[in-house]
């Protein structure tokens, strides 16, 4: 275990990190069967539309801020245990509204946990609002003005989470130029289900800083190349990789081989109890797989750190915890 080494995360999604106890304690609450999507201790699907309907099933059961305080605090408490000292989380807020929850309920709740985690365990957090691919256009554009109004201070970044092989990444430019123009960090998902294609319109089209998984750039070495030159941060998901059969295992995951090739990488959970992922375990498992040591390990959350979505002053506090 790696505890001692210091992490920082910049992808996971916080629905995603509901785990299955604490989903079983909302559906109680809620008189729901979750049946269809979990059993005993884990969520049950079997491939990448099966898990995104187990998701939005665990995030139909938030329904109040203190639903949502209470995951973001019991998320956050947890990878501050495995040594995170900063943690950016996906927000949606077309989750929270179709659980009923206002967005305003959802950012105060969601910074209620944020703030009890920082005042117990230091850990820091900011919120990338996403809007979700599949959802369209419109909604994607809906969310990307609701995250350029700039509606919670812990809000620094816009981001496209969902089903890639939906629609085409031009049409949602017009959402990305919204909250690019309102300053606020860019990430997209790409590179995950679909291919090196997917990456590459994603740069033309968003022109992010980061991209969540960017992963099967590693199809295309002029695209790796292009990546590496332009100091594009990808969002690394290992675990997430293999649990979704992206990658067939570890040993046979690009984070590596990226890495050699010049690419800024970071370690990601994504969506922790689907993927028996944590940030912690993505960092034992590279230490494992690709015999890093701690200073390597440290080099990866400077990556992080330096790619993160966050003020100057709290970025250098950051860094001068990475000793
Ligand atoms: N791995 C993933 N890819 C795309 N959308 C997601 N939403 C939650 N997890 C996701
Ligand atoms: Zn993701």
């Amino acid at each position: 275990m790696t505890p001692a080494v210091p992490k920082a995360e910049l992808h996971c999604h916080i629905e995603g990190a509901a785990s299955p106890a604490l989903v079983r304690t909302q559906a109680l609450k809620y008189g729901v069967d979750i049946s269809g999507f979990i059993t005993g201790d884990s969520y049950v699907w079997s491939d990448f539309t099966g898990f995104l309907a187990a998701y939005d099933g665990a995030a139909g059961l938030f329904r109040t801020e203190e639903d949502y305080a209470e995951l973001a605090e019991t998320y956050l408490r947890g990878i501050a245990e495995e040594g995170a000292i900063y943690a950016e989380i996906f927000v949606s807020p077309d989750h929270a509204k179709a659980a009923g929850l206002s967005t305003e309920g959802y950012f105060r709740g969601l910074a209620e946990g944020i703030a009890r985690a920082r005042g117990q365990c230091g850990i820091e957090c900011r919120m990338i609002l996403v809007g979700i691919r599949h959802l369209g256009a419109e909604a994607v554009e809906a969310a990307a003005r609701l995250a350029a109004s700039r509606p919670h201070r812990l809000i620094s970044g816009f981001g496209m989470a969902g089903e890639e092989r939906f629609g085409r990444v031009a049409d949602y430019r017009r959402a990305f130029d919204i909250a690019r123009d309102a300053g606020l960090g860019i990430t997209i998902h790409a590179g995950e289900l679909c291919g090196a294609g997917s990456v590459r319109d994603a740069l033309d089209v968003v022109r992010p800083t980061r991209i969540g998984h960017g992963v099967r750039s590693i199809e295309d070495p002029a695209l790796v190349r292009r990546i590496a030159g332009e100091g594009v941060v990808l969002e690394l998901c290992p675990g997430s990789n293999v649990a979704l059969k992206v990658f067939a295992s570890m040993a046979e995951h690009p984070f590596d081989l990226l890495l050699r090739q010049g690419v800024k990488v970071t370690l990601n959970s994504d969506d922790p109890p689907h993927f028996q992922s944590s940030i912690g375990r993505e960092y034992d498992a590279a230490a494992k797989t690709w015999g890093y040591d701690a200073r390597q390990l440290i080099g990866i959350t400077r990556t992080a750190v330096m790619a993160a979505f966050v003020d100057e002053p709290t970025r250098e506090k950051l860094l001068g915890q990475l000793g």
